[in-house]
């Protein structure tokens, strides 16, 4: 089929069965012969579309309940010659050149994520389809292959561009769709096949994504990016998000939402939480309502909170709308919006008004290292209860001061190391984020929080000196948590016990890097 011939013989073997009336109404105008599998074949000629059967051209009927249609040397052979050398051989096996494959796949991927039984589910894993869509892939240089019903428009758009036939350049981009249509049908069948029992870190990975869309910018306006949707099982994870109003969301904006979200999700009761540059610089958590956690969140830091991005893990009311109006934040990401607090928001042009799902992420995380290195490890879905704090000090922390070290310590695992987190009444009032020593990310914290008196310190590391708990007592902090396993432990109890404070071990670091 290239660009000066017209007509010829197109294979058709749809599953998806839409618009492919039309297609091949299309090809058989401009000449072609098809054969086609036996209920495209029924549909075309109930259509008045001139088709002959695959079983009627091979000799051989359909076998195996359709586990063999089209597989056959007539028909692979048609498709499979490479050129002249060929002829010979196609003429002497009365073979047809076949030089349109028109194929779509039986639909594994919606199967394998129903509860259908194993037995249904196999017999959804395409074999000839599969095989017709590679073998017309190969041979790109004298076949078209369209793997799905979105290419018909744009192969009738060509042929009518190109007086019936293609271009090669047109049939190398179809191809090179065709393969990876394949691997991620491929895909989905490994990863069902695997199932719950795929080993946590597997010697083999196979990552396949679709995009969703393109961002704004990416990590800065110079770099291009964009989001995907990737697949974990058999089927894509869409984004638990949906922008409801505002400017295109950037790469930042995605990051610094998925801290926002995951920090309000560890908490039951109303929380807000506000993310600039991937920290928080404001969280709160209330007994009363959400408006409560959001004046909390907001008063932590309002200077860092300029730019910032919030989220509630509550319905937006309109009285928080109007309070987000007054200030300048990149977006508001909440389960809800009241319809009067729309009204609010969408009156700032700019601003972006994200509604998310209840929060889930993969349990993998990945990033790209040196080389062509991947890193992947398992998301930090650590969860520390009261009963977890071992007491190491001779002071006991009250049930309250205890609420407050637990929700430091899960706020503090959302902080980049090395992390340091004040709170006090269920408030974060002084994060040190990012330092490079620990005890600088104390001085910040206790600098940001102003007045510790009576607060708490979250650490994610152990202190690996006694200096932390020296500024953090001056400062006046009541009670500690950190995951202690230090040389110096010792040391770092002594400090705590010498100036009165409570200090509680997790067990457990919670590095964020
Ligand atoms: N086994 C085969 O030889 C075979 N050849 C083509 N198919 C599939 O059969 C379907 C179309 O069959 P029908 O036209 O009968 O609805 C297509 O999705 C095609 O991918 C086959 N089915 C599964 O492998």
């Amino acid at each position: 089929m290239t660009a000066s011939s017209t007509g010829g013989t197109a294979l058709i073997s749809v599953y998806d069965k839409t618009n492919i009336e039309k297609l091949a109404q299309f090809i058989a105008a401009r000449g072609f012969r098809i054969i086609a599998t036996k209920n495209t074949c029924g549909l075309l000629q109930q259509a008045g579309v001139a088709a002959v059967e695959v079983s009627e051209y091979t000799g051989y009927p359909e076998m195996m309940d359709g586990r063999v249609k089209t597989l056959h040397p007539k028909i692979f052979a048609g498709i499979l010659r490479n050129g002249d050398s060929h002829n010979s051989e196609l003429d002497r096996f009365s073979i047809d050149a076949i030089d349109l494959v028109i194929v779509n796949l039986y639909p594994f991927q919606s199967f394998a994520t129903t509860k259908a039984a194993d037995g249904e589910v196999v017999e959804q894993i395409d074999i000839g389809g599969v095989s017709l869509l590679r073998a017309g892939a190969k041979n790109f240089q004298h076949v078209t292959v369209i793997p799905d019903v979105h290419e018909y428009e744009g192969l009738m758009q060509e042929m009518s561009n190109n007086q019936g036939a293609t271009t090669l350049g047109y049939r190398r981009r179809l191809a090179a769709k065709t393969f990876a249509t394949i691997s991620s049908y491929d895909s989905c069948i490994h990863a069902w096949l695997n199932g719950a029992e795929a080993p946590d870190m597997p010697q083999e990975i196979i990552i396949r994504g679709r995009k969703i869309q393109d961002l704004r910018i990416g990590e800065n306006p110079h770099q291009k990016a964009a989001v995907y949707s990737m697949y974990h099982d058999s089927s894509p994870m869409a984004l638990p998000i949906e922008q409801m109003h505002g400017k295109e969301l950037s790469f930042n904006n995605i990051v610094d939402i998925e801290s926002a979200v995951a920090i309000v999700a560890e908490f039951d009761v109303p929380a807000v939480s506000v993310i600039k540059h991937g920290n928080p610089c404001g969280v709160a958590v209330s007994s009363a309502d959400i408006d409560d956690a959001y004046e909390k969140a907001i008063t932590c830091d309002p200077k860092s909170s300029f730019g910032g991005i919030i989220a509630c893990n509550r319905q937006v009311t309109e009285e928080i709308a109007h309070k987000v109006a007054d200030v300048f934040v990149e977006a508001v990401v909440a389960p809800g919006f009241a319809e009067d607090a729309l009204k609010v928001l969408y009156a700032k042009k700019n601003l972006r008004v994200v509604r998310c799902t209840p929060y889930t992420a993969s349990r993998l995380v990945f990033k790209s290292t040196l080389g062509s290195g991947l890193l992947m490890q398992e998301r930090n879905c650590s969860a520390i209860g009261i009963d977890d704090l071992l007491k190491v000090t001779t002071k006991t922390a009250s049930p309250m001061v205890l609420q407050d070290l637990l929700f430091a310590w899960r706020v503090c695992k959302h902080v980049k190391s090395n992390a340091i987190v004040m709170a006090r009444d269920g408030r974060a009032i002084g994060v040190g984020a990012g330092q490079m020593s620990r005890v600088d990310s104390v001085e910040l914290a206790i600098k940001k929080a102003q007045d510790c008196t009576g607060a708490v310190m979250a650490s994610d590391a152990f202190f690996p000196f006694a200096d932390s708990i020296h500024h953090a007592a001056t400062a006046g902090i009541s009670a500690i948590v950190q995951p202690g396993g230090s040389l110096r432990d010792k040391e770092v109890i002594e400090a705590a016990n010498d100036s009165g404070i409570a200090m509680y071990f997790t067990g457990l670091r919670s590095f964020c890097h």
